[in-house]
């Protein structure tokens, strides 16, 4: 039910970055006007900001240069993964973390290399172990004891050494929505450290043939603003290193913290990354230096940071309706099916029209998708100016696990995906098509009566 306060009070999000607004009033994205590439490429169109992505990626170098420590950034390509993304974040010192047989065979055909690329994955089948293993992957992050005993099979039949690291669960509970927090005791990821099995994880690595344990990984959740759970992990991986290091004789070089680093939506209150990534640096620095130990290589794994915010989502608006007294809907050309995230989170987003984007709100709606679902919903309550059919709606920060959670629901095809950047935009992703969806299809064998 709508409430007096959104009655009377209009209580506006705010962008999650500074926006560009050209003399038309038109909403701007790498210097591209928005309205001529939602024309040009239809909607919904997934809009990137090249230079911030790029720029991200270099802020995240300069922390781990600023602090002179080992270091490589490995971005998780789960949170958008298509051929000139890979492309894109391996041309800024990036690796690639994949966690699929998918993701694995669009980061090679992408071009990156196979040692810049590393595999995780709860439940790798052992089509995809190979895969990874023949096309020689920098390192496989091992999630439990049956991967174990089957990538040695396979690494011993390929006749290869496979570096690895092991994933530990490590007891955290990071601040975020229970469904995206993963380094929890209760988790299906990696192997407990509490009941001893990442240390029985680490001594069966000791004896194994093919398989050299190069590191450690914890990976605690995603949209994480407080550093302090990455500051308990990092205290309890060292505490491993050094069993696996002195007691164990493994070659361990390498602690990866995984990604997490939360980003604005709207007018979250959210530290800059580089401040969560120092506090990580000084805890790893502290932890080593008190056991004796030289700082490893520190790996981090950021996906949404890098992806997140460069990426803003154009609809066209169509239809609309008031319900006196209780809500106003309007409805753009796309919605859960390009993005899940309010249905599965409560996500929340900031948006505008990209076509009078300095035009003052008039009125609160909320803004549903065209699915054949009552929780298809982008945003409740927005506070927009009234809605003509035709306007483009522009929503922000859908760069990450949005595309890569794209549905065919009501058989939907994905949208198109440009990047701009210096007044140019090229087509990444071309649109899905009515026939693309069928295309797997196959008729019935015999036509039926
Ligand atoms: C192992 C691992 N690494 C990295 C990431 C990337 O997380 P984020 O996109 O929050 O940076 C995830 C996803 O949560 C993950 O499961
Ligand atoms: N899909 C989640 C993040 C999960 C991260 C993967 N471990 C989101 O959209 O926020």
């Amino acid at each position: 039910m709508r409430s007096e306060e959104q009655t009377a009070v209009m209580v506006g999000s705010e962008p999650p970055q500074a926006i560009q607004v050209d003399e038309q009033h038109h909403l701007q994205i790498g210097g591209c006007d928005t309205v001529e590439l939602a024309e040009a490429y239809g909607t919904p169109l997934i809009v990137y900001d090249e230079q911030l992505i790029r720029s991200t990626i270099r802020a995240f170098h300069e922390v781990f240069l600023r602090e002179r420590v080992p270091y490589q950034i490995s971005y998780a390509s789960k949170a958008f993964c298509t051929l000139a993304m890979c492309q894109l974040v391996h041309a800024e010192g990036c690796g690639i973390d994949v966690v699929s047989g998918g993701e694995l065979f669009t980061a090679l055909e992408s071009g990156v290399p196979a040692s810049a690329i590393h595999l995780h994955g709860n439940n790798k089948t052992p089509e995809e172990l190979r895969f990874a293993v023949d096309a020689g992957v920098g390192a496989i992050i091992v999630d439990n004891f049956i991967e174990l005993a089957l990538l040695q099979d396979i690494a011993a039949e390929s006749e290869r050494e496979v570096d690895v690291l092991i994933r530990v669960a490590p007891g955290v509970e990071a601040h975020t929505h229970e469904f995206i927090a993963t380094g929890g005791q209760d988790s299906k990821f990696g192997f407990d450290l509490a009941s001893d099995q990442a240390h029985a994880a680490l001594r069966q690595l000791a004896d194994a043939e093919n398989l050299r344990c190069i590191g450690l990984h914890s990976h605690i959740g995603s949209q994480i603003f407080d550093a302090d759970g990455f500051v308990v992990a990092v205290e309890r991986l060292a505490e491993l290193y050094e069993y696996g290091l002195d007691r164990l004789n493994l070659p361990l070089s390498v602690l990866n913290v995984g990604g997490g680093f939360g980003i604005r939506y709207t007018s979250e209150d959210a530290p800059a990354v580089s401040e969560t990534l120092s506090a990580i640096i000084a805890a790893a620095r502290e932890a080593f230096t008190k056991r004796h130990m030289e700082l490893p290589v520190l790996w981090i794994e950021p996906g949404r940071s890098i992806a997140g915010p460069a990426g803003t989502t154009l609809y066209r608006v169509g239809s609309q309706k008031r319900i006196p007294g209780i809500r106003n809907y309007l409805a753009v050309d796309g919605g859960m099916t390009d993005n899940p995230r309010l249905a599965l989170y409560g996500a929340k987003y900031h948006a505008l029209y990209a076509n009078r984007a300095d035009a003052e709100p008039e009125d609160t709606w909320s803004v549903a998708g065209k699915c054949c679902e009552s929780g298809d919903m982008l945003i409740w309550d927005a506070a927009l100016p009234n809605p003509k059919p035709g306007d483009i709606l522009a929503v922000f920060a859908t760069g990450a696990y949005n595309y890569s959670m794209a549905s065919h629901y009501n058989r939907i095809p994905n949208p198109a995906v440009v990047f701009a950047s210096n007044g140019k935009a090229q087509v990444v992703v071309a649109r899905e098509t009515w026939a693309d969806l069928i295309r797997r299809d196959k008729p019935l064998a015999t036509a039926q009566a």
